[in-house]
C-alpha cells in the first residue's frame, strides 16, 4: 500500500506549475502524474491525501536552528523543536552546537542524534564545534565528530577570535572535505552592545554592535578559506559591508556561501517600538540600507539561502529587558508565511525563487540528496495553502517559546501537512 497526494500544485520552475497527483510508496516518490481533468489516478488500495489545489513543496531545509536540547529544555527540546520545525513546513533542519555541554565530543553528536531518532518527528543534522567548549582555544576532534555524524563545524553563538585557530580549523576541516560555518563576530568591538550601532541606539542611549564587528570577521574568513581551499559559510549576514566581500570572495574563486535570515530581510532597527527584548538578536536589526543590501544580495546569489536561526528563549529570559536579554528569535512557524507573503504576493520574488532558496539550494551547499521532488527522491514534502490568511499567534505555537517580533502580522502562505520520508509527521 502506498499513498496518493492528489491534486497538488507543483512549480517546476519560474513558467511552468501543473496540477499534479503523486504517488508515495516505501517512502519515495514512485510516481508524478500530471493531472487530466478530472480523472484520478487508480488510488484503489491506496491512502489518499487530497491537497485541493494547494502547493506541494520538498520538504522545507532550514541549515540553521537552535533545539536547545541537551541543557536549556525549559527553552527547546528536540521533541518540541522539531515539532515546530515540521509546523513550519521544514523537514531537514541542521541544530546549533551551543547547547550544554555543547556538541564538542563523540557522546553528545550520539545524545542529539539519538534524541533526534526517538523523538524527533523530522531529519536532524548536528554541527559540531570547532573548539573545545566554544571557547576558541583548542580545536575540537574533527575526524572523529565527522565519525559520529557532524555535517560540518561551527562555534555558533561566538566568533573564533583567532585567525590563526580559525585557518588551522579550515586547513582540518579542507582536509576532510568537510565545511566551515561561521558566525562572524569581533569581540573587540562588540563589548556588550544590545542592538546595532545606528538609530535606535542612539535615541534609546545604548551601546551599539557596529557593521564592522561582523565584516572584520567575514573578510578575515574569506582571505583564510582561499588560503586552505575549504568550503566557507557565512552564517546570518546582516551588513552591506559583508556582502561586498562576499560578493568578492565569489568572484574571485573561494569557495564561500552565505544564508540571510527572514528578520533580516523584513526589519531594521527603525521598526524597533520600544525596549522590548523580542526584538533583540545576533546579529542585531541593522539600518534600511543593510536590509536592502541583504535583499539583493539573496537575489543575485551573493547570499545562497534562507535559514531561520531559530533561537528561542524563555518568557522570563526575554522578560530581562532589551540590556540583559538573551539573543535570538523563534523562526520556524512564520518563516515562510513572512517570506511568501512580503516578497511572493506582493509580486517581488517568484514563487519558484522562494522555494528553491529554501530547498534545493541548501541542498546543494550541504550537498543532501533531498530538496527536490524527483522519481526516487525521500518523500520528503510540505502542503501549503498560500490563499487563507492568518495572523501570527504565538500562543499557537508548537516550540515552547514565543519570541517572535511578528506577533499579529497578518500572513498568507501556511503549511497544512509535512511528510518525511512518506510519513505524515504534522497536518492540520
Ligand atoms: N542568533 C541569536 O540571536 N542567538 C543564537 C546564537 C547565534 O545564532 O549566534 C542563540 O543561540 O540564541
Ligand atoms: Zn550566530
Ligand atoms: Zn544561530
Amino acid at each position: 500500500m502506498g499513498i496518493w497526494i492528489i491534486n497538488g500544485t507543483l512549480v517546476h520552475n519560474e513558467l511552468e506549475t501543473t496540477l499534479s497527483h503523486l504517488y508515495i510508496e516505501q517512502g519515495k516518490i514512485a510516481q508524478i502524474v500530471k493531472a487530466s481533468g478530472d480523472a484520478l489516478p487508480a488510488t484503489d488500495g491506496h491512502e489518499v491525501i487530497d491537497a485541493k489545489g494547494a502547493l506541494i513543496s520538498a520538504g522545507l531545509i532550514d541549515m540553521h536552528v537552535h533545539l536547545r536540547e541537551p541543557g536549556f529544555e525549559h527553552k527547546e527540546t528536540i521533541a518540541s523543536g522539531t515539532r515546530s520545525a515540521a509546523r513550519g513546513g521544514f523537514t531537514t533542519i541542521a541544530c546549533m552546537p551551543n547547547t550544554r555541554p555543547v556538541i564538542d565530543t563523540v557522546e553528545t553528536v550520539k545524545y542529539v542524534l539519538d534524541k533526534a531518532e526517538q523523538e524527533g518527528i523530522v531529519r536532524v543534522l548536528p554541527y559540531g564545534c570547532i573548539t573545545k567548549n566554544e571557547l576558541g582555544r583548542e580545536l575540537t576532534d574533527f575526524a572523529a565528530l565527522k565519525a559520529a555524524g557532524v555535517i560540518g563545524f561551527t562555534d555558533d553563538g561566538v566568533g573564533v577570535q583567532s585567525a590563526q585557530m580559525m585557518k588551522d580549523a579550515m586547513a582540518k576541516a579542507a582536509a576532510m572535505g568537510m565545511p566551515i560555518i561561521a558566525h562572524c563576530e569581533d569581540n573587540t568591538l562588540v563589548e556588550g552592545a544590545p542592538v546595532n550601532e545606528g538609530t535606535f541606539a542612539t535615541k534609546h542611549g545604548l551601546k551599539g554592535i557596529p557593521n564592522e564587528s561582523e565584516a572584520i570577521h567575514v573578510g578575515r574568513d574569506i582571505l583564510l578559506a582561499e588560503a586552505t581551499g575549504v568550503h566557507y559559510h557565512v552564517c546570518h549576514v546582516s551588513t552591506e559591508q559583508s556582502i561586498r566581500l562576499i560578493r568578492l570572495g565569489k568572484q574571485i574563486g573561494v569557495k564561500v556561501t552565505a544564508e540571510v535570515c527572514p528578520h533580516h530581510l523584513l526589519l531594521c532597527e527603525e521598526d524597533i517600538p520600544g525596549m522590548d527584548a523580542n526584538w533583540k538578536m545576533n546579529p542585531p536589526l541593522r539600518s534600511r540600507r543593510d536590509m536592502e543590501a541583504c535583499i539583493e544580495a539573496l537575489e543575485d546569489g551573493t547570499i545562497d539561502i534562507l535559514i531561520t536561526d531559530h533561537a528561542p528563549h524563555s518568557e522570563e529570559e526575554k522578560a530581562k529587558g532589551m540590556n540583559l536579554a538573551p539573543f535570538g528569535i523563534v523562526g520556524f512557524e512564520t518563516a515562510f508565511p513572512l517570506l511568501y507573503t512580503k516578497f511572493v504576493a506582493t509580486g517581488r520574488w517568484t514563487l519558484a525563487f522562494l522555494l528553491e532558496r529554501m530547498t534545493s539550494k541548501p541542498a546543494d551547499v550541504f550537498k543532501l540528496t533531498s530538496g527536490r521532488i524527483e522519481i526516487g527522491a525521500d518523500a520528503d514534502l510540505t502542503i501549503i495553502d498560500l490563499e487563507q490568511e492568518k495572523a501570527v499567534d504565538p500562543t499557537t505555537f508548537a516550540s515552547k517559546s514565543r519570541n517572535t517580533p511578528f506577533t499579529g502580522w497578518k500572513l498568507k502562505g501556511w503549511p497544512k501537512l509535512t511528510m518525511v520520508a512518506g510519513k505524515v509527521v504534522w497536518s492540520e
